[in-house]
């Protein structure tokens, strides 16, 4: 059996619906299942919506309307006024309209998980009914009741155990009558609250299943060729990686390549199931290979930008060194607040660390750092990570800008620039 993840961008508008379908049809003589993601920008607009709700903004309701007027022109695009598809996506949005309704509750990241669940929840009601409507015979599954994970909103941690007993115990029968379409980046808790994997989660929830149910090989669908050296967005000479292997994508996606989520790929070295990346444009195109023996070939180094950087120094209060007693409580802080490191730098007096800035969790990391340690920050930083013979491409990056920080491996440059 094959598993399937089309991301936002391809199924950004009614085109892409039908485009999916289209490559589907290409693959009918095999068991898949699909995972999918919320459409276009969808996440981002109900993080929006969050936001607003928790501070109880004027323009909640505004965000909402967008949100919806968005999924209904789709639909109008694919469907006949009064196909039942219409029914079920509003039925879902209402589970948004009445979280509205009430004060926001405590904690933002659970809000945060029930409000932005719903992009995955209303894009796969539109896919599933879509395939259907070309004759194609799928089934729409509520992943919340097959990736379980703990409470840790906003990052769900998989209970693999229970994950895959229940994967194993129903998707196999369900996959021999017909393709199943499921969300990606969801998860449920034991008491059914709905959790979120991170941020561009879905490609992870394609190597859970696959790996729980030994698939052939994951497909990524993407807007990109394959793999690049480079994020095409920014660099204009990108080239292709035919082949990857498990190691380096990990390592690329570790330090913060895009393209595909940084949990995806070990469970499926674990298995050793392929990942495919491939153009969503061109389904027969061969896109990226990434596999055990797959040969890396560097004909240009590996460049990875990471926007919106904090560079957060602390010191004693008391100009004393930094011991690994100071240390530990620094760490217990960023663990306890889920803020994750990426590049860190120690000093005599001072402890340098380097993350992605998100309002709600580094307010309280600071706090909590403020108690003991005197603490300095920048934000609005850009992190620049060269990989394999990178030295005169960091020159260039870095060229005009202000390096706060700098880190050299042997294979890896990583900067800190303003
Ligand atoms: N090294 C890279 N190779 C290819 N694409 C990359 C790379 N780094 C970043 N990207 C970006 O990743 C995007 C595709 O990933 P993503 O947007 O997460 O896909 P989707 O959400 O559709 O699954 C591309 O549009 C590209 O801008
Ligand atoms: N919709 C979620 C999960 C995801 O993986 O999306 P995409 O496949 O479009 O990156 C997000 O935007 O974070």
């Amino acid at each position: 059996m094959l598993v399937f993840k089309f991301g936002g961008a391809s199924v950004k508008d009614a085109a892409g619906v039908t485009n999916l379908a289209n490559v589907v049809k290409q693959y009918t003589d095999q068991q898949l299942l699909i995972v999918v993601s919320a459409m276009g920008k969808t996440t981002n607009a109900l993080e929006k919506l969050t936001k607003a709700y928790m501070d109880q903004a004027d323009d909640m309701h505004d965000i909402f309307n967008e949100i919806k007027e968005y999924h209904y022109n789709i639909l109008a695009g694919l469907f006949e006024p009064g196909h039942p598809v219409f029914d079920e996506v509003a039925n879902t949005f209402v589970e948004i309209d009445w979280a509205i309704e009430d004060e926001p509750h405590d904690s933002y990241d659970f809000v945060y998980d029930q409000i932005v669940s719903i992009g995955e929840l209303v894009s796969t009601r539109i896919v599933n009914a879509y395939l259907n409507k070309e004759g194609l015979k799928s089934k729409w599954l509520d992943v919340r009741g097959y990736v379980h994970t703990d409470n840790t909103y906003r990052e769900g941690i998989v209970e693999w155990d229970k994950t895959k007993t229940s994967i194993i115990n129903d998707i196999p029968a369900l996959l021999e009558k017909g393709i199943i379409v499921t969300q990606g980046f969801l998860g449920g808790t034991s008491e059914n609250f709905t959790t979120t994997l991170g941020r561009e989660g879905s490609d992870y929830t394609a190597s859970i299943f696959a790996a729980c149910l030994g698939a052939e090989s994951v497909t990524a669908w993407k807007d990109v060729p394959g793999i690049l050296n480079a994020d095409p967005r920014y660099f204009a000479d990108t080239v292709k990686f035919d082949e990857l292997s498990y190691t380096e994508a990990i390592e690329m996606t570790y330090y913060g390549a895009s393209v595909i989520h940084p949990k995806t790929i070990k469970p499926l070295q674990n298995a050793k199931i392929p990942l495919l990346v491939k153009p969503f444009t061109d389904p027969s195109a061969a896109g990226t290979v990434i596999k055990e023996d797959g040969h890396n070939q560097f004909t240009k180094p590996v460049i990875i930008l990471k926007q919106n950087q904090v560079l957060l120094s602390v010191s004693g209060k008391d100009y004393s060194f930094i011991t690994e007693d100071h240390l530990s409580d620094v760490f217990r802080l960023f663990a306890q607040n889920n803020v994750k490191v990426n590049v860190m730098q120690t000093s005599a007096l001072s402890f340098s660390v380097c993350f992605d800035l998100n309002e709600q969790r580094f307010e309280k990391l600071l706090n909590g750092l403020k108690q003991d340690f005197k603490v300095k920050y920048n934000e609005g930083l850009m992190l620049i990570t060269v990989r394999h013979d990178g030295v005169n491409t960091i020159k260039e990056l870095t060229e005009g800008k202000t390096i706060l920080l700098e880190q050299i491996s042997r294979n890896t440059i990583q900067v800190v620039v303003k």
